[in-house]
Formats: C-alpha cells, structure tokens, sequence
C-alpha cells in the first residue's frame, strides 16, 4: 500500500500538466531524481539558448550552410527577415484558396469535382502527410489522398490500379525539396505515364512542391502543371510538414491546416520556458538522455492507444533517427549517436511484441499516447457498464504497470483527442525534443550524411548495370558475373554485378537470361 501511495505521491509530482494547452506528460514511471534534473540545468539551459539562436535565425545546419526553420511556418512573424515571413504567409494563403477552388469546382475535372489526390514523395515528402492524412481522416473528405512513397513498381501499380477508372477526377502532388531524388522522379514518371496510357493530360492535375529553381520546378513551369508551391532551403525533409509538403495534401482532404498550425505555434510557446518542469519537451529530451546514458542505450517504443495515431511511430522513426543518428559529434568526434524508435499502436501491440517489453531484454523505453475521447457519440456497453473504449484505457494502464513492475521505464502523453490542433502540438513537441537532444549531445540534428553516401552508392550501382548490359549486348556466349565485372573493368564488383544481373534475369524483357550454377560463381548470364 505505502509502495503505492508513493508511486501516486511520485505520479503527482511528476505529471507536467497544461491546462490551457490540454496535454500533459507523465515522466512518473522514469527512472531518474531530483538531482538528475537539477544536475542538468546548466546543460538544458545551453540547449534553450542554441534552440534561441536557431529560431533567430542562425546558421544552426553549418554542415549544409544552412538555416533551420521550421518553427517559422508556424509562427511567420518569428522569421529572421520579413521576406521570409510574407513568403510564409503568402504561401499558406495561396494553398487555401487553391484548395478552396478544387473544393468549391472552380478548379475541377471534365467528369465533376476532384475527388482523390496521389501523392507522390519519400522520406520526410511522404511520412508527415501520410501521419496527418491517418490522423485526421473523415467519412466526408472532399478528397481522398493516396501516397505513391516508393520506387517499387507493384506498389505504385496498386495505387494506380485502385483508381485506375477515376484518374480523370485525380490529382497529383509532386513533392521533392531537391527536386532531384530519383524515388519521386520514377513516382511521377510512372504516374504520368499512366494518365498518358488513360489519354489524360497529366500536367493539367500536377501539381509541384519543391524548391524554386530545382530540376523539378523547371519541368513544372515548362509544362504549365495546374500549380507549383515553393520550399525553401531552410527547412528539412523531415520537418516538413507545416510547410505546403504536409499542408497542401491537407487542405485538400479537408483538413483545417490553421489549426494544425495553431496546435504547433502553442506547443513551440509552451516549449521555449527555460523552467524545464514547465517545458514537456525539455522533459523529453532529459528522460532520453537518462534512460539511455546520452548514448541512445534504450530503444524508444512508441505506443499511441488510438488507431488514428497508428503513423505517428513511423514519422517519428524519421524525425529522431534520421536527427541523432550521427557518426561524428560537432567536434569531429566519433560518437556512433541516434536513437532507435519503433511502434504501431495499443493495445494491438500488446497481442504482438509486447511480450517481450514485458519480460524480454530491457533496452527500449516506452512512450504511451493515451487519447482521453473515444470517440464522437456514444459507445455501447461491451460489459456491463464498460466500453471499448474502456477497455482501451484499462490496456493502456495494465501495461503501463506491468513494465513499471519488471523495471521497465516508461513515459505517458495524454491529449484530449486528436484534432488538428493536437496533431500539430505532437509534431512540434517532438521537434523541440530532438532539437535539445541533438544539443545535450552536441551533434548536428539537421543533415543527413548517411543517406547522402547510401544515394551516391546506389547511383553507382545504376552505373554498373549500364556497363554490364551494354556488355552482354556485344558479347557472345555465357559468362559468369566474375567474368562480366572483369570485362567491364570492375573485377572487384563481382558481387553486385551478380545481383544486378540476378534481378534483370528475373523480370520478363529486361533482356538477360540466368542459367543457375551450384553458386553465384558458376552461374552464368547471356543476353536474350
Ligand atoms: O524531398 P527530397 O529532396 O526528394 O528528399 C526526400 C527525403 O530524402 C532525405 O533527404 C533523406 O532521407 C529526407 O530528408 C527527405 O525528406
């Protein structure tokens, strides 16, 4: 009993609380004291102080040269110069009276209205509309949207497939910040030359979201596609999503893109106080450090109790790996930092790998959303006197305490429902969060050089595969991948010719024939 009167005693203590914003964050189930927090302050403090200057307008990406400035889409006013400011704002005012005019048929179709979007886009292009498009979904949606956020041909084939007849009242968005990934690039090929083969014009339901003057942009304004939205350097793929990346696919589903905003700039507020109990973002940040020794030694299991925020998971993966997985510390130290972070959703997951969050190996962290609506209406009784949704709440609560009684540390964010607003304040309170945690363990939160190298390494893959097929064109016979590599000058690349040529082989009129050996060594490859 006194163990418990304790806990709720530590509970009270440690549950930060908002009122006014309607959320709150329950670090109760922490492992950490008093004087871990208070031993912290001084390092917290430098983090708010480097956030200050970023948010003024430093040069807070000095890898890339570059300005960090997410927190401005949400707050134009806050922008370093004015003509970023009225870019902001003149661009979130175009994206509504472009989606108004799709969703009151001033833009429209020859059949009718607009009805479903495809979007195309990968990496922070993609998982930030797809999180707000799962999150915010009605039965009524002017517009449906579909995401085309992969170069795998089947997977596109199966958007394309399910609105094959409906492509006529069909729109496309076209993100890419570079305007160069080669991922949408074959989206939007594959997706043109699916309208082509429809008879439609693709480029008058096209529209571009990417930075002005990119590759992309060129080909948009040349071919008069239905309308072009800027980014700007200083925002990344992966907070992307207040810019028109997430806020265009929004407003044309519906969705009140102002409140989403509005939700971020009042979670960015609440974020900025230098009192850290009364800021659940430097909460955040300090239970990760704790939790993993400021070395991301614990996983971050992402359990939101609502099928709405099944995604959110998925676009934190991106936005705190792809931030903290580092190699080298500003300093050029090797540090190897990152977090990993992994989810679904509750209590599904409880019928999953919740086992072993339960009584497995202990190095994750759990981090429970718990949603205190239902839903709209009423709920029959499944018991009686208890709902679904009650029992979705008893889940959440039994789990919370099973892995709090094996030793298990875990986190609770409670909101009052996901509405815009709220989907906006998660975003933002996982911004700053990052954005302290990269300063506490001093790396750069806003490059990417790892999947810089992994881009270049495929391009030479790709250039491989030119090499080996205009070989095999002009050879006579068989040869074997050591054979093919060595001919075109590459010995060393065996091994990826092999599997170039294995995947060729495998697709019907790609030109190459296998005739598998007892190994990759003797199998040998003609064209045909
Ligand atoms: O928007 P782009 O330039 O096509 O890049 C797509 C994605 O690739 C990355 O550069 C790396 O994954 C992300 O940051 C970005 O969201």
């Amino acid at each position: 009993m006194a163990d418990a009167l304790s806990l709720w005693q530590r509970y009270c203590d440690y549950i930060y609380t908002n009122r006014s914003l309607g959320i709150s964050l329950d670090i109760s189930r922490m492992n950490f004291d008093e004087e871990y927090l208070n031993s912290m302050k001084p390092a917290i403090h430098q983090a708010m102080d480097a956030m200050e200057a970023l948010e003024s307008g430093a040069i807070a990406n000095k890898d890339e040269n570059r300005m960090v400035g997410h927190y401005w889409l949400r707050t134009p006013s806050l922008a370093p110069s004015d003509d970023i400011t009225n870019e902001i704002t003149r661009t979130n005012a175009k994206i509504l009276s472009f989606a108004k005019s799709i969703h009151d048929g001033t833009v429209h179709a020859q059949s009718g209205p607009y009805k479903h979007l495809i979007h195309v886009g990968i990496g922070g292009s993609a998982l930030g509309p797809q999180f707000v498009a799962r999150a915010l979904a009605g039965n009524n949606d002017p517009v449906t949207p579909h995401f085309v956020d992969n170069t795998d041909p089947d997977g596109i084939d199966q958007v394309i497939d399910k609105l094959h007849d409906q492509l006529e009242q069909t729109l496309v968005t076209v993100v890419s910040k570079s305007g160069g990934t080669p991922e949408p690039r074959n989206g939007m090929l594959e997706v043109t030359a699916a309208y082509e083969k429809a008879g439609l014009r693709f480029a008058d339901r096209a529209i571009a979201i990417t930075m002005e003057g990119s590759k992309l942009d060129k080909q948009a304004e040349s071919e008069g596609w239905l309308a072009r939205f800027p980014l700007w350097d200083w925002v990344g793929g992966r907070t992307s999503v207040m810019s028109a990346v997430g806020l265009v696919p929004a407003a044309l589903q519906g969705i009140d893109i102002e409140s989403i905003l509005k939700g971020a700039a009042a979670m960015d507020e609440v974020t900025r106080d230098h009192d850290i109990r009364n800021n659940p973002a430097a909460l955040l940040a300090l239970m990760w450090y704790k939790v993993g020794n400021g070395k991301g030694a614990k996983d971050m299991v992402i359990l939101p109790y609502k099928d709405r925020l099944e995604l959110f998971s998925r676009y934190l993966q991106q936005l705190v790996m792809e931030s903290l997985g580092k190699r080298l510390d500003r300093d050029g130290n090797v540090v190897n930092q990152g977090i990993a972070v992994y989810g679904n959703k509750g209590s599904t997951d409880q019928h999953a790998y919740v086992q072993q969050l339960r009584d497995g190996v202990n190095n994750f962290f759990a981090t429970f959303i718990q949603v205190l609506k239902d839903r709209d209406g009423d709920s029959i009784n499944v018991e009686p006197g208890t709902t679904a949704g009650d029992f979705l709440c008893g889940f959440l609560q039994g789990t919370r305490r099973a892995l709090f009684e094996g030793g298990r540390d875990s986190m609770t964010i409670t909101i009052p429902e996901v509405t815009p607003f709220y989907v906006g304040a998660l975003i933002a309170l996982y911004d700053r969060a990052v954005g302290y945690y990269g300063e506490l363990v001093n790396i750069n939160a806003y490059h990417q050089p790892g999947v810089e190298a992994g881009k270049k390494a495929a391009a030479a893959v790709l250039d491989l595969q030119a090499k080996a097929m205009s070989h095999l064109a002009s050879a006579t016979g068989s040869s074997t991948a050591e054979e093919i590599a060595s001919a075109i000058g590459n010995p060393e690349e065996a091994e990826v010719v092999y599997k170039i040529l294995e995947h060729l082989a495998a697709n019907d009129n790609r030109g190459v024939v296998a005739t598998f050996g007892d190994s990759p060594a003797t199998t040998t490859f003609h064209a045909g």
